[in-house]
């Protein structure tokens, strides 16, 4: 499942546990984006903070992992790339990527659409707020799965966060505590490491 997860929330853990559980996937891969080629115009948060959250979100469930192929790339951040990254020279992995209504909606405008489509099978889940169908052409390397309805988006926490909200159980408990740790979305330089420490103990 690749994301910007800015930051990752349950509506991403739910979509990939439901995706899971209706193929009987061994493993889902979360893969954090460098540069999505659709939010160009968009700052993001820097990448590193994006992985770790990931990780710290996945961490409990042993079926879950998180790969540094796109940021470690760097750049635009391309499907073609990460399914080539990932599996191109793998015969023995049949491969599932998983996107809700929103992306799949644009799946043909993506780069080298057509290759991407013979590299994995689509998973298409439900979102709330978007319309899930199939794009013209492409059934045969899609399906869609339905998954509990959870009306959370990146941007509806980070705005929380902005406006001093709660996003408590809208993402993991340990994405709240690194989020407040680094002081991330609140409309200032996020810290570092030493300086978050620092802090802390202030
Ligand atoms: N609540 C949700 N339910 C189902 N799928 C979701 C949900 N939120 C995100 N997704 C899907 O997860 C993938 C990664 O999403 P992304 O990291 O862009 O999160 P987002 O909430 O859409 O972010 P933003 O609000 O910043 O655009 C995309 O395929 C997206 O459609
Ligand atoms: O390959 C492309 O052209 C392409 C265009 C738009 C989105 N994607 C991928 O779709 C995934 C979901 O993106 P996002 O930003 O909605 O979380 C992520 O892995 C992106 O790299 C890929």
């Amino acid at each position: 499942m690749g994301g910007t997860f800015d930051p990752i929330h349950h509506g991403h853990l739910v979509a990939a546990s439901g995706v899971q559980s209706a193929f009987d996937l061994d493993e889902v891969i979360f893969v954090p984006t460098a540069a999505q080629p659709f939010k160009n115009g968009r700052t993001v948060t820097p990448a590193e903070h994006r992985y770790l959250m990931t990780v710290i979100a996945t961490a409990s469930n042993p079926s879950f992992s998180v790969s540094r192929v796109d940021i470690d790339r760097g750049g635009t951040t391309y499907t073609i790339d990460t399914l080539t990254d990932l599996f191109g020279d793998r015969t023995d992995v049949e491969a599932f990527f998983i996107t809700g209504a929103d992306a799949l909606r644009r799946i043909l405008d993506w780069k080298d659409a057509e290759k991407v489509l013979e590299m994995a099978h689509f998973v298409g889940v439900t979102r709330p707020g978007h319309t899930l169908e199939v794009p013209e052409g492409v059934a045969q390397r899609v399906s869609l799965v339905e998954v509990p309805a959870m009306a959370i988006s990146s941007t509806d926490c980070r705005e929380r966060v902005a406006h001093g909200d709660p996003v408590w159980y809208l993402v993991p408990d340990g994405v709240v505590q690194y989020i407040m740790k680094y002081r991330l979305y609140k409309n200032s330089p996020s810290l570092t490491a030493t300086e978050a420490s620092f802090s802390l103990l202030n």
